[in-house]
């Protein structure tokens, strides 16, 4: 017997676990209806304790993200003593172990899936939001190497917009930005865009720029900014990354002159895409109508809900039907 008899009622068949977390555990699993795979993130709300904001916050930035490398929140399900979130699988794995597989990316490798953190980040600054945990292991992959950036549990909505300052010290200390460590008030936007550039040295080096088993060794490294430039480095590479590991806030580099920066635009001819994922928040009539004949209920009726998108059993069906269309699978359900 399933240990979550909740997810087969809801209409997931469990696989192995993917993942673990303090929130808890990731699964992969199938969603019934439509076969596809989810990875389910499982948390039991009796021990997140002091975590559970985090949870709240985190799905509450998912419900109104819907970006191409943004991870996609299906559904979520809670039950007295459980929570699920049911997201987007990503099954090439994280980016961290593609860096160390091939050791180091080339110039023009680093730049694809760079455009595409880009792309996102911008995407989600526009939204108001900054990550403030972006790190090559909150970086995944799916099948077709689109990045999907994930764990939101840190991430910031500041209610007077992205210009005003947060506090909260939080992230892993490697790739955080020096105001974020001295515990002064910073900028969301900054803060990413210094965690941006340690991606950035990541990519194209293959080791990370600021690295020390003593934290305060870590901190002092942080604050100077010094980094070693590996002499396989183009000018380029190099100018850039001066520009977002800049110790001082107000002039490293801003989203805004990343996108436009000649080294981001090379061999692209044109800046990385802010566009939103619209796709998901439109009205497909062949979607409606599978779902329409499955539980024969009118189309309209079915869209005048889905339109509220509250991210229940069938908002999963529709978005999980649309993915299916997009990979160019029959739109049915079984
Ligand atoms: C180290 N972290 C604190 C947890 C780790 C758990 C496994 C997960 N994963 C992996 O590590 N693969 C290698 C496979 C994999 C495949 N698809 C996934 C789809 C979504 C997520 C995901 C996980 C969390 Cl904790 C989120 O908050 C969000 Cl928004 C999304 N994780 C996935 C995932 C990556 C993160």
């Amino acid at each position: 017997m399933s240990r979550y008899p909740t997810l087969r009622s809801c209409g997931y068949e469990l696989d192995r676990t993917i993942g673990t977390g303090g929130f808890g555990k990731v699964k992969l699993a199938t969603h019934t209806l439509t076969g596809e795979k989810v990875a389910i993130k499982i948390m039991d709300k009796t021990k997140l304790g002091k975590d559970l904001p985090r949870v709240k916050l985190e799905i509450s930035a998912l419900k109104n993200l819907s970006h191409p490398n943004i991870c996609k929140l299906y559904q979520v399900i809670e039950t007295e003593s459980h929570c699920y979130v049911v997201m987007e699988y990503c099954s090439g794995g994280e980016l961290f172990d593609h860096i160390v597989e091939k050791s180091r990316l080339s110039e023009m490798e680093s730049r694809m899936f760079f455009r595409q953190i880009i792309s996102a980040v911008s995407y989600l600054h526009d939204n108001g939001y900054a990550h403030r945990d972006l790190k090559p292991e909150n970086v995944l992959l799916d099948r077709e190497q689109n990045l999907k950036i994930i764990d939101f549990g840190l991430c910031a909505k500041p209610q007077g917009g992205m210009d005003s300052l947060l506090l909260t010290s939080c992230g892993s200390p490697t790739y955080a930005a020096p105001e974020l460590i001295q515990g002064v008030k910073y900028h969301g936007s900054e803060v990413d865009i210094w965690s941006m550039g340690v991606i950035l040295y990541a990519l194209l080096c293959g080791c990370l720029p600021f690295e020390s088993d003593n934290i305060d060794e870590l901190f002092k490294k942080i604050l100077r900014g010094k980094y070693v430039e590996p002499g396989w480095l183009s000018s380029g590479s190099k100018r850039l990354l001066r520009r977002m590991l800049c110790v001082d806030p107000l002039k490293r580099i801003r989203i805004s002159e990343l996108i436009n920066d000649p080294w981001v635009r090379l061999g692209f001819g044109c800046p990385p895409s802010t566009k939103t994922n619209d796709i998901d928040q439109c009205k497909d009539m062949e979607c409606l109508e599978a779902i329409s004949q499955h539980c024969d209920i009118d189309k309209e009726i079915i869209w005048s809900r889905l339109s509220k998108w509250k991210y229940d059993s069938e908002t999963a069906t529709y978005l999980l039907l649309l993915n299916k269309k997009k990979n160019g699978c029959p739109v049915v359900l079984k």
